[in-house]
């Protein structure tokens, strides 16, 4: 008989989205163009010409999916404000309908006992930021703490949970050095530069929370743990830099106020000498850190891998998602024990963790059945039970996604939801995983 697994009595399961993921109707009621408008666009750049225009139609259909949320018996839903919904021109004039948008919501989730936890920034930069240098100029920072403060006095009485910032590592390994997400830069000059500002835009936004805040504000970085292929020292040395060049590079300065040394290795004359004063804004203290982790990474040298010298070795014996990541729940429990070793004990949500299969046309009665996502989420769940039992602070899981959605270059093809859309009638369909996690909700963990 195994040891019932023990969640605290208030752990906040939830699922999580993105604006231009889900929304569609980027540029209704009077919003701006974002980098991902131009980017979906732009001929080439995402898979099957698939764009964010319509997408789950979450835009007018926000009422449907926050009932569908309260019948699986959701606690929580994390979701982020479209910047340029807010402001359509980056800075300057406020948008009141985009506002308007997002007060819906939040009192709809409300209405419904549903937490609303707010992302500032999922990816989608205002297009008018952009063409001021976006990421790469320093003024960004003033630019992100100036919306951030908008929208925390129009929904602070309301949410009780923020996030600055998705992801930064993906923005700039995504956006600056491979140019495979927006805004497509592929220049080893400007990823550190872009990195380094997102993070100051962080501290700025975290400032002026302090200021005027009345909640809690942290940041969401995923978390890939690294480990070596082989013993080997150069195995070892290569298993180093991914961990320092992915996970480090943000947790670091946020928590102990420097980069790793392993960043100028890597980067060499592309990695500038950064005042000490950033160091001081981007460590703001936080009220929780926000991990998102899918998958774990086998490290091993590859001198011809620009820039870090680092190959990953497949796993034989392993599931692979249709993203091409191993399934390895036991790299959360570590991801979070990590943590905690490294940084200390402070609250901590899993913020997305999810899986991308091939789900059969869904049968006559309306099921769509997914037994390896299951398989997926059952493994992660009992792997945050396993860490809650070494002493992770573990408050919440948000699994990644409520609805298959625009997974960005890679289009709708990859679809990570509980629940199936289909995109061409926008019918939403509980996949058996959502049925699944329904129960493990209900129980509060216990039934997997
Ligand atoms: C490198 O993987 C990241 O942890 C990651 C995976 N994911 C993400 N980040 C993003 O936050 C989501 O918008 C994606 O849709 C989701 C699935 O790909």
């Amino acid at each position: 008989m195994t040891r019932p697994i023990r969640f605290p009595s208030n752990f906040l399961w939830g699922t999580a989205t993105s604006a231009y993921q889900i929304e569609g109707s980027p540029l209704a009621d009077g919003a701006g163009h974002s980098i991902w408008t131009r980017f979906a666009a732009t001929p080439g750049r995402i898979a099957n010409g698939d764009t964010g225009d319509v997408a789950c139609d979450h835009y007018r259909r926000w009422r449907d999916d926050v009932a569908l949320m309260r019948q699986l018996g959701m606690k929580a839903y994390r979701f982020s404000i479209a910047w340029s919904r807010i402001l359509p021109q980056g800075t300057g004039a406020v948008n009141e309908a985009g506002l308007a948008f997002y007060d819906r919501l939040i009192d709809e989730l409300l209405a419904n006992g549903i937490e609303p936890m707010v992302t500032l920034y999922h990816w989608d930069l205002p297009a008018a930021l952009d063409d001021r240098g976006g990421w790469l100029n320093p003024d960004i920072a003033d630019w992100f703490a100036a919306y951030a403060r908008i929208v925390f006095d129009r929904y602070d009485d309301r949410v009780r949970h923020w996030v600055t910032l998705n992801e930064p590592w993906v923005v700039t390994d995504g956006g600056y050095l491979h140019g495979t997400l927006a805004p497509g830069h592929r220049n080893a000059y400007e990823a550190p530069i872009a990195s380094h500002n997102l993070l100051r835009a962080h501290g700025a936004a975290v400032q002026v929370y302090r200021e005027i805040g009345r909640h809690q504000i942290g940041l969401v970085v995923n978390i890939e743990p690294k480990y070596p292929a082989s013993d080997a020292p150069e195995d070892v040395a290569a298993t180093r830099r991914a961990d320092a060049y992915m996970n480090r590079q943000y947790l670091d300065p946020v928590f102990l106020g420097s980069y790793p040394a392993e960043l100028k290795e890597i980067f060499g004359p592309a990695w500038p000498d950064w005042p000490a004063r950033d160091f001081d804004l981007i460590s703001q203290k936080l009220d929780f850190i926000g991990i998102n982790y899918y998958t774990r990474n086998v490290c091993r040298h590859d001198g011809a891998n620009w820039p870090l010298q680092v190959a990953p070795v497949r796993q034989p014996q392993a599931t692979y998602t249709e993203t091409g990541w191993e399934v390895f729940p036991q790299g959360l429990t570590d991801t979070l024990v990590g943590f905690k070793r490294r940084y200390g004990d402070m609250p901590v949500y899993v913020m997305e963790n999810g899986s991308a299969f091939y789900d059969p046309p869904q049968a006559a009665h309306g099921r769509v059945h997914d037994p390896l996502r299951m398989d997926c989420l059952r493994g992660n769940i009992a792997a945050l039970a396993a860490a809650i039992e070494q002493g992770v602070d573990l408050r919440g899981y948000m699994v990644w996604s409520l609805l298959d959605n625009l997974e960005w270059s890679l289009g709708f093809a990859k679809r990570f939801g509980i629940v199936h859309v289909d995109f061409a009638t926008q019918r939403r369909t509980p996949k058996d995983s959502a049925l699944l996690y329904a129960r493990i909700v209900a129980s509060n963990g216990a039934c997997l």
